[in-house]
């Protein structure tokens, strides 16, 4: 018995080995003998899995790129992840050869969720470019434009519900970002502070962020996992993906069947999704319905992708005032000098006000809301420095490593709005900053808004409160942690923020909009 077992085992051991030799050699025969970028030793099958954190990645990321260079490779269950951590690997591969990373990598999650609907997940499809030119011409600069008073308004809302309510104020901000994309997506106008739409959005982003990270879900290395049947209860991955997708169906349809309501009942407003509806009325059947589709789908995706994005930058602009609260006080003294007590700001002082204008840029800096953007795929094999890139690799951008490169930034983590200040006190613009909303042909369609909303949240807020500590953090003042996940927001905070004065109490109750 034993001699038989131990052929066995033996045999056993020369198949698994010939197997393993087989897919190296034909691995090596791909990549034409080249390496792939350098980066930590991967073990056997699991390769690095234990080499990328759950949480902070882009930190992990970066300090490997400092002992291996700035394209780095990971190995996960054979699955290769490249990063990519200056500014000049991500411009010469995801914008010169944008056309060979335009892809997204496939999760398994996001599939079983069937989440392919969202625009952020999706492949570089024909629909997929349809989305993007509806959606690039929605969010286009000069749509902002006119989106400015819509805009102030919001902001004037955002003040008095901060007066009557400062404690709440990360509800506020989401209230204030959601708000803002029903009202222009769908020509949905938010009454109820808890109006579950804005909820769902909010929701829905921050399940993606934390299950959409490499290394975070066993199920995205080991796609069988998907199949563990649900009376498994805590290994099986169905419950989540249910959850996942009801979400989903939420944010893609809830704000659409109320569009379609309105314009049968004749009280529609103007929005995004009814001017492109408009449009597909000339078309016949089945266009009409391929045109509605991608409506649905490129509306859903902003509205779940623009909410707790822009909420967390403004909540990051709070945190870095309670760090340093000289910086409230010069910008106050600015505020004061261009508009006076007897306003508040609108668009037209931007131009004037330099010092608000470099908060806005060094909180995007300091703590960017998406580290590592979204994963791009590439399409094709392709050779960078050298180094073998296999079609369908994960590849990621490291946006904090470059908002962070010492040189381009002394002092990185420091919150420092002056370094965006010219000599001569005029703002000095910084293309690099750009890259907080990815590259290529992927980058952010709601960039603009983001930078809008961003401008006109903290100059209003500026204007006429004082931000000042609370209590603590958890007994740690000066300790404000953050998730450390694919969106990387502040955890919960206090902080006081009260009116500047009587003058300024009175200029929020003037300019509060009608409910
Ligand atoms: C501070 C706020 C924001 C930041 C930092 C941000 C950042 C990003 C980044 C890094 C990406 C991935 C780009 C890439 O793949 O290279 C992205 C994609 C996207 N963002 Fe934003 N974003 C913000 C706000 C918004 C807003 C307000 C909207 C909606 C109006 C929006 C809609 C989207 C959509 C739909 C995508 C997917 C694009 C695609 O896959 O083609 N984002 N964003």
């Amino acid at each position: 018995m034993p001699v038989v077992s131990l052929t066995s085992t033996l045999d056993i051991l020369v198949i698994v080995s010939s197997f393993a030799a087989f897919l190296a050699i034909r691995d090596y025969q791909r990549r034409r003998g080249l390496p792939y970028p350098p980066g930590p030793r991967p073990l056997p099958l699991i390769g690095n899995l234990f080499d990328i954190p759950k949480t902070f990645s882009w930190l992990s990321y970066l300090q490997f790129s400092k002992k291996h260079g700035d394209v780095l490779s990971f190995h996960v269950f054979g699955k290769v992840i490249v990063v990519l951590n200056s500014l000049k690997a991500n411009k010469d591969l995801l914008e010169r050869r944008g056309d060979i990373y335009c892809n997204r990598p496939v999760f398994p999650i996001f599939e079983m969720m069937k989440f392919q609907w969202n625009v952020a997940m999706s492949n570089y499809t024909e629909s997929l470019r349809l989305s993007r030119k509806l959606l690039d011409r929605g969010f286009r600069p000069a749509a902002m434009a006119a989106y400015r008073p819509l805009l102030e308004t919001k902001a004037h809302a955002l003040l008095s519900q901060m007066l009557a309510n400062p404690d709440d104020f990360e509800a506020h901000l989401n209230h204030l970002t959601g708000s803002l994309i029903l009202s222009m997506a769908y020509g949905y106008e938010v009454r109820d502070p808890n109006d579950r739409k804005v909820d769902a959005s909010k929701n829905l982003l921050q399940l993606v962020s934390k299950i959409g990270a490499p290394g975070s879900l066993l199920v995205n290395e080991l796609p069988f996992l998907r199949y563990i049947p649900e009376w498994l209860s805590w290994l099986s991955y169905k419950p989540l993906a249910r959850y996942g997708y009801d979400l989903g169906q939420e944010v893609l349809h809830g704000p659409m069947e109320f569009v379609r309501g309105t314009i049968l009942n004749g009280t529609a407003q103007p929005s995004i999704a009814l001017e492109n509806l408009q449009e597909t009325d000339q078309l016949d059947e089945p266009e009409r319905e391929k045109a509605e589709e991608v409506i649905t789908r490129a509306l859903g995706s902003v509205y779940s992708a623009g909410t707790d994005t822009t909420a967390s930058s403004i909540m990051s602009f709070i945190v870095a005032i309670l760090l340093r609260p000289e910086i409230q006080t010069i910008a106050q003294k600015e505020l004061d000098a261009v508009i006076g007590r007897e306003r508040l700001p609108n668009f037209e002082d931007r131009p004037r006000l330099p010092f608000v204008d470099a908060i806005c840029k060094e909180v995007s800096r300091w703590r960017p809301v998406t580290p590592l953007g979204f994963p791009h795929a590439s399409t094709e094999d392709d050779v960078y420095k050298g180094f073998f890139i296999p079609k369908g690799a994960f590849v990621i951008s490291n946006i904090w490593a470059i908002l962070h490169d010492p040189v381009m930034y002394p002092e990185p983590d420091v919150f420092k709005p002056e370094r965006f200040i010219n000599p001569n006190g005029t703002l000095r613009e910084d293309p690099v900053l750009a890259s907080s909303f990815g590259f290529g042909r992927r980058i952010c369609p709601g960039r603009h808004l983001a930078d809008a909303t961003m401008f006109i949240a903290i100059s209003s807020l500026l204007s006429v409160f004082n931000i000042k500590k609370g209590n603590s953090v958890n007994g740690r003042p000066d300790m404000y942690p953050y998730t450390g996940h694919g969106v990387n927001a502040p955890c919960p905070f206090t902080c006081s923020i009260t009116p500047r004065d009587r003058r300024a109490q009175e200029l929020i109750t003037a300019n509060a909009p009608e409910q």
